[in-house]
């Protein structure tokens, strides 16, 4: 047999070049989401590094751990688009309710706004918070999604800034003078959860090398 012919280092140079064989994805990838502030963060951030489109759509999240909430998104998002998505999921974390209001926050924020987020700390000296970013990539319907975390620790305090991204004025992160709303959004983008979890994912595109199929051959 040929095989038993080669040396190891021959068959381990094979074995590495077909782990590395270039996995095909049918088209670009496309961002789910409903939220038209996060796709514009998304865009400033990954800028052309990935083949990359967007669709409207608020999916529906199940309940639990953030990288559980992401992951299932990006199966049900995978089922929608029928090829390869990546989808995000924001958490806003308290320390002193153990994680709480977590990936709960889009909901807690609509009830109780500013104020009130502040208030659900009244009762604590330690207002440190984290914004946690769970990106999920799956390469299509059926197939197991890749979870990326970025984490941003920070304070909550009274609202200070723009009012149009969410709970933005609440959050001051660590070694920061302002909130994210009254940071210039290209500093914000250099050190936000969002911006560290993108990092991750493109340097997973760029390991994992993947060939984009179009209509007339790749890309
Ligand atoms: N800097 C921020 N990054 C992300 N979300 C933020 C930020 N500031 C405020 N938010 C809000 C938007 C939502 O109310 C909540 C995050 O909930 P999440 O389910 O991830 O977003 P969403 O429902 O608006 O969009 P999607 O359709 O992608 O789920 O936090
Ligand atoms: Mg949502």
């Amino acid at each position: 047999m040929t095989l038993l012919s080669l040396s190891e280092t021959e068959t381990q140079t094979m074995a590495a070049a077909a782990a590395k064989a270039a996995v095909v994805l049918p088209r670009p990838v496309t961002f789910v989401t409903g939220n038209a502030k996060k796709l514009e963060e998304v865009k400033a951030i990954i800028g052309n590094s990935i083949p990359f489109k967007s669709l409207k759509l608020d999916l529906p999240e199940l309940q639990g751990e953030p990288e559980d909430i992401s992951k299932e998104k990006a199966r049900l998002a995978a089922l929608q688009v029928d090829g390869p998505v990546l989808v995000e999921d924001t958490c806003l974390c308290f320390n002193a309710l153990k994680g709480l209001p977590g990936p709960y926050i889009k909901w807690f924020l609509e009830k109780l706004g500013h104020e009130g987020l502040n208030n659900l700390l009244m009762a604590y000296e330690d207002k440190s918070a984290y914004a946690l970013c769970a990106f999920s990539f799956s390469r299509g319907p059926g197939a197991e999604p890749l979870t990326f975390l970025g984490k941003t620790p920070g304070k909550i305090v009274p609202a200070r800034g723009p009012t149009d991204f969410g709970w933005d004025p609440v959050f001051q992160p660590d070694g920061y003078d302002q909130t994210y709303a009254e940071m210039a959004k290209e500093e914000k983008n250099k050190i936000s959860h969002r911006y560290k979890s993108l990092a991750l994912v493109k340097s997973h595109f760029k390991e994992a090398g993947y060939v984009f199929q179009t209509d007339d051959g790749t890309i």
